[in-house]
């Protein structure tokens, strides 16, 4: 892991998307704080950034290029996060491909759920920008492995601490968080 770009990446994490206030989360809970990472992730330094040092960690847990052949999960948080994983591993030469998968089938066309190159029979890590249940990932999770990937490791880059970590290994795969709450000087809720 270079540790300067993370760093950096910390900074502007806190920076943009760290906000204050009453929220309501995806899970029906309530938060004083909401990681709004999307202002990360499309940002013009934060973004490319968080495709380096993810990958980064996905290649010190064993599962960069050439072990995990996509990474993806569900749209949209987990989108732009796959997107600068796979600009990341092509600027350094390496092939990792993208997916998608949409929170449900589309009713016409080719009918998908997952989209993208083909992840059947693929080794894929699914993604997601932050987790506080670990519902979205899991989502992604099971859509990934019925649509015949077998999954590798969840990856996401904040990790809020409440459960998903748990709820995630009990699928029989790896938890991996670039960033904590302690990075960011927050506690869980
Ligand atoms: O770990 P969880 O309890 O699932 O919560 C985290 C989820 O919440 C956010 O997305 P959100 O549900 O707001 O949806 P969106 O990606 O459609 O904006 C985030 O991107 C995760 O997907
Ligand atoms: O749990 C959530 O819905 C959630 C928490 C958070 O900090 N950021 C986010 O995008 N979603």
């Amino acid at each position: 892991m270079n540790d300067s770009q993370r760093e950096r990446l910390i900074e502007l994490v806190s920076e943009l998307a760290i906000q204050r206030g009453q929220f309501t989360l995806a899970s029906g809970r309530t938060s004083s704080y909401y990681v709004d990472m999307r202002q990360a992730t499309l940002h013009h330094e934060a973004g490319p950034l968080i495709g380096h040092v993810m990958l980064d960690m996905l290649e010190e847990a064993g599962f960069g290029a050439g072990v995990a052949e996509a990474v993806g999960g569900l749209t949209m948080g987990a989108d732009p996060v796959a997107a600068a994983i796979l600009h990341a591993a092509a600027s350094r030469g390496l092939n990792i491909d993208a997916f998608v998968v949409r929170k449900a089938a589309k009713d016409h066309g080719m009918k998908r759920q997952v989209e993208g190159p083909s992840i059947e029979g693929r080794d894929v890590v699914v993604l997601e920008d932050t987790s506080t249940t670990g519902g979205s990932p899991i989502q992604a999770l099971e859509a990934a492995r019925a649509a015949g990937a077998n999954v590798l490791a969840v990856a996401v880059i904040v990790d809020r601490a409440t459960g998903a970590k748990e709820k995630i290994e009990a699928y029989g795969v790896p938890y991996l968080a670039a960033l904590g709450l302690d990075d960011l000087g927050l506690d869980p809720q």
